[in-house]
């Protein structure tokens, strides 16, 4: 949550609306473990995706490398740090800052030498939520990017459909002939 409102502080948002949204939220953890694989250059460990959520804390155990994160569409490596998580942007946040703050595309490689394990907490709304960009952003010079949703259907429809790249976020995208001129 401290993070969160920094981040709504830089952005010079109302802290109210960061409050509304993730306080008493939902955090939820994963253990991520890939064997080591004979064929790595055939193979994914996790394909390319952006973290669904607010925010993802991941810390990389075995210091094995294997994650990397798209940037100017090209594949870079995530060097593990010893004792150093990595924090990446979601697609909720991507959202709520009205694409200020773009989620990150990333995925996880395989190697043929050693397995690799990772942990990740990730961070959401709260399920009764409503999401959609933060009302003290918007204004008619800055006008809002993506549809408000219920943060239980956003979460619905993730779950019926594929990991693919940041297709999800860009869904719910408005498009320009949807803009409302009113
Ligand atoms: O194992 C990794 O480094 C990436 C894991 C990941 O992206 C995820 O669990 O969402
Ligand atoms: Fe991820």
């Amino acid at each position: 949550m401290k993070l969160l409102e920094h981040m709504g502080k830089a952005l010079g948002m109302d802290p109210n609306d960061m409050r509304v949204l993730f306080e008493e939220g939902l955090q939820a953890m994963r253990m991520n473990y890939y064997p080591p694989c004979p064929q790595p250059e055939v193979a994914i460990g996790l394909s390319a995706h952006s973290d669904p959520v607010g925010l993802t804390i991941l810390l990389q155990i075995n210091e094995m490398e294997g994650l990397q994160v798209k940037k100017s569409g090209v594949w870079v490596p995530i060097r593990p740090l010893e004792n150093a998580f990595v924090v990446n942007i979601g697609d909720i946040m991507e959202i709520v800052s009205n694409a200020v703050y773009p989620s990150v595309e990333h995925r996880a490689t395989v190697n043929s030498v050693k397995e690799r394990l990772s942990i990740v907490t990730v961070y959401s709304p709260r399920l009764d939520g409503d999401l959609g960009p933060a009302p003290s952003l918007l204004s008619p010079q800055t006008p809002p990017l993506f549809k408000r949703i219920g943060v239980a259907d956003y979460f619905k429809g993730l779950y019926t459909r594929e990991l693919r790249g940041k297709s999800y976020v860009d869904d719910l995208r408005i498009q320009p002939h949807e803009t409302n001129t009113n």
